[in-house]
């Protein structure tokens, strides 16, 4: 785990004196949109037209922010459209590296050994943290952008005129009930595990577990009444909430402490699930050895031995009663 200062990579935990033991996300740097014409987005610059073969993914099958980014690239049937590296799951003194190991495959565009050389080759001088998911530009040779909610907005449409599989993940009617569940969900849940896995505190943990738990209780009510988070069509608040609901009781609730309760004590939750693991092409995004193996490996001040849990044992592919509502 570390950093780039000016274009030098430093070796750094993250740093939660400041902040009275509380993990605190930063902003992601680079901001761009992929568009139908190559338009400016809502942030950043223009001149980043949809098209096929131009584009190339950085992930992590570990990741719950790079995973929403693979599920979209399977929904949308961006395979052939849009190619991908993935890293290691193994984080240590030189961040994410392309080592060799099942599931890893490398950085034929950039010949990058270490993630932070993607970064590197986009912006020599970059000062920030060297995250995944990135969207790299074949044709200018930088970075579109690093943040996942945005990567996935731009793979819901602006491929649609060059090929794209039907579908449409936030459509304008719904967004004003997607938005706000997002947010809860963001914060309470997403980031919410994080906060209570890195808190330093014991304050800073319990800020962040309780939140969590009202926010996983309210989903159950909600999803034990209707099959999808927005009714009986599935939105990006589904896709959102799955990749943090799948890591849940494999790493959060041991690893980051977040066990009032496990999702296999929601009969909603686990049943939506298993419906979303289900759904067409998204098991093969599903790689728990990179997720168990990642924070378990990684994160020597939690879990210094390294050494992975066999448990639970869980079958994702077992039988859900989700059909039972409309959709
Ligand atoms: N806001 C970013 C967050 C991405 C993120 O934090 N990725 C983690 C992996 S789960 C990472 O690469 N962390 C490395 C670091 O923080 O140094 C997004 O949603 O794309």
């Amino acid at each position: 785990m570390g950093i780039l200062q000016d274009g030098v990579w430093r070796d750094t935990w993250y740093d939660t004196k400041a902040t009275g033991g509380r993990f605190m996300r930063k902003e992601s740097a680079f901001r761009s949109w992929v568009t139908r014409d190559g338009a400016p987005g809502p942030t950043g610059q223009g001149g980043f037209k949809a098209e096929a073969g131009r584009y190339h993914l950085y992930i992590s099958h570990a990741c719950p922010w790079a995973h929403r980014v693979m599920i979209f690239r399977a929904l949308k049937g961006l395979e052939e459209m849009i190619s991908v590296s993935a890293v290691h799951w193994y984080m240590a003194e030189n961040g994410w590296t392309f080592e060799e190991g099942p599931g890893v495959v490398q950085d034929d565009l950039n010949g990058a050994e270490f993630m932070y050389q993607v970064y590197l080759a986009a912006d020599p001088g970059y000062s920030g943290r060297v995250t995944v998911p990135v969207l790299w530009d074949r044709e200018t040779g930088t970075i579109v952008s690093n943040e996942s909610s945005e990567i996935i907005r731009m793979l819901n449409s602006a491929f649609d005129d060059v090929g794209a599989a039907a579908g449409d993940y936030y459509p304008e009617e719904l967004r004003d009930e997607i938005d706000p569940i997002n947010a809860r969900i963001y914060d309470s849940v997403n980031n919410g595990v994080y906060r209570a896995g890195f808190a330093t505190t014991q304050a800073a943990y319990e800020e962040a577990v309780y939140p969590l738990f009202e926010t996983l209780d309210w989903l159950e009510g909600r999803l034990s009444r209707q099959r999808y988070l927005c009714g009986d069509r599935q939105t990006e608040a589904d896709w959102r909430l799955f990749t943090t609901l799948v890591r849940f009781d494999p790493v959060y609730v041991g690893h980051f402490k977040c066990n009032l309760r496990r999702i296999a004590d929601y009969p909603a939750l686990s049943g939506f699930v298993r419906d979303l693991y289900q759904q067409p092409g998204i098991a093969n995004t599903v790689h728990m050895d990179h997720i168990k193996r990642h924070y378990y490996e990684s994160h020597g001040t939690i879990n210094p031995t390294g050494v992975v849990p066999v448990g639970p044992d869980m079958d994702l592919s077992a039988p859900h009663d989700r059909d039972r509502f409309a959709g």
